[in-house]
């Protein structure tokens, strides 16, 4: 539910599950962003640590900025906050600027990696602690407290201290403290990865469920591709400061725009290759060889080059996700994308195969190429459902035409 929708409907406000009315907030004129970033950079000296930053955030979303070490994803985040000033752009929260405003004065919630729990207050104190500083009076300040715990699923532990939980259940107060007092932005700085992988999983889940019911847009830093794809509305992908793309997960997971979010996220095969021509039946689909001499055809429609970069002798990459390729225990003919089958097919001999429970992963020789594969055991009765292919058996492997996506450096 969001304020727009309600909006839309004629309704003059909601109440949102920690009891106050939701504010409907000035902003009609950017439509249901509630976050804008325009033209954003900073430089620290000599380092540009983001370039050119145009982001619009819808109300009520969850968007993860995603990207490896360094690519400038907290740098971002914290330019949001207004821990740090932009070098150049502008950016707006509910359609006002707050390029001169301090952190306190743009009524944002923030969760770091490490709790940052006040460890000498009791937790309904550290919870309560945005609320003082907002002079809400004590008997509402309780209320909201206690409130804002039982949404986190931690009801009545007020009276305890941070070193009396565990870190799930102080990673859980920290977030009760950052929307105690209903911020319009919830900023998470690598909230989960202090915590172990199990814990780490289930706080995913949970986080997602308080955000959605709170209705808050929230902000998630994070380096972990998994964590970003089964928690967000829309990811950002990340590199060298640069905002690469933009998108829903299954989107930017299945419709890379180009070889760095292809190879980022997901396992996948990025091979180099030149371009040889277009295939009659469809203009998406391009015939290219690779450095090995192998010609396989890839479809080209996810990119949004020119037609000049897709004629014959342009350099390219080819991506094949691991999970895209069959494999069978049998050699095949190779060949290039035989354009009636849909398919391309070639042979290659498995010189590594690893069991990792669900899925056998390969590593398969093709002619000076190494291909990584992944097979997802099916559950046929009657069959050992975990059967693994042998090492150095030869192989064939398939991938379907639109499963090879060929992109261009931007
Ligand atoms: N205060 C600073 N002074 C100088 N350089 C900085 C400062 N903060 C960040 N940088 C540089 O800016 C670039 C982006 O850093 P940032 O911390 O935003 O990346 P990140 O994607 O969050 O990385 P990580 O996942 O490792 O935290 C890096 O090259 C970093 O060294």
């Amino acid at each position: 539910m969001n304020a727009s929708s309600s909006r839309e409907q004629g309704q003059p406000g909601t109440t949102s599950p920690l009891g106050t009315e939701r504010r409907h907030h000035a902003h009609e004129a950017n439509g249901d962003h509630v976050v804008e970033l325009r033209g954003v950079s900073k430089r620290f000296g000599s380092v540009t640590a983001v370039e050119d930053a145009n982001l619009a955030l819808r109300e009520g979303t969850l968007t993860s900025l995603l990207g490896p070490s360094g690519c400038g994803k907290t740098t971002l985040l914290r330019l949001i906050a207004g821990l740090e000033n932009c070098s150049t752009g502008t950016i707006t929260i509910k359609g006002r600027s707050v390029d001169r405003l301090p952190i306190h004065k743009r009524n944002i919630g923030l969760v770091f990696q490490n709790y940052a729990l006040f460890p000498h207050k009791t937790i309904g104190q550290n919870i309560a602690f945005g609320l003082k500083h907002r002079k809400v009076p004590k008997a509402l300040t309780m209320e909201k407290v206690k409130r804002a715990l039982e949404i986190v699923r931690l009801p009545g532990i007020e009276d305890r201290y941070p070193n009396q939980l565990s870190g799930g259940q102080q990673q859980r107060v920290a977030l009760a403290r950052a929307v105690v007092f209903e911020p319009d932005v919830l900023l998470l700085d690598e909230p989960l990865s202090a915590l172990d992988a199990n814990l780490r999983e289930e706080m995913r889940v949970e986080i997602k469920l308080i955000q959605r019911a709170l209705g808050v847009t929230t902000i998630l830093v994070t380096h972990d591709q998994q964590e970003a794809l089964a928690m967000s509305d829309e990811i950002v992908v990340m590199n060298q400061g640069s905002i690469q793309q933009v998108g829903h997960p299954k989107d930017v997971y299945r419709r890379p725009c180009n070889p760095f979010v292809a190879g980022f996220l997901g396992q996948a095969n990025v091979f180099p290759c030149t371009i040889i021509g277009g295939v009659e039946s469809s203009g998406d689909l391009l015939r290219v060889r690779l450095e090995n001499g192998m010609e396989l055809i890839g479809d080209a429609s996810t990119s949004d080059a020119t037609a000049a970069a897709k004629e014959a002798g342009k350099a390219a990459t080819i991506v094949i996700r691991s999970s895209e390729i069959s494999l069978s225990p049998n050699d095949v003919t190779s060949g290039d994308g035989n354009a009636a089958k849909g398919v391309n097919q070639f042979s290659g001999q498995i010189v590594d195969s690893s069991y990792l429970g669900d899925d056998a992963h390969y590593l398969v020789n093709a002619g000076d190429l190494s291909v990584k594969v992944i097979s997802r055991f099916g559950r046929k009765i009657g069959q050992d459902a975990d059967q693994m292919l042998d090492s150095d058996a030869p192989v064939g492997m398939t991938a379907p035409h639109e499963a090879c996506r060929i992109l261009f450096s931007t």
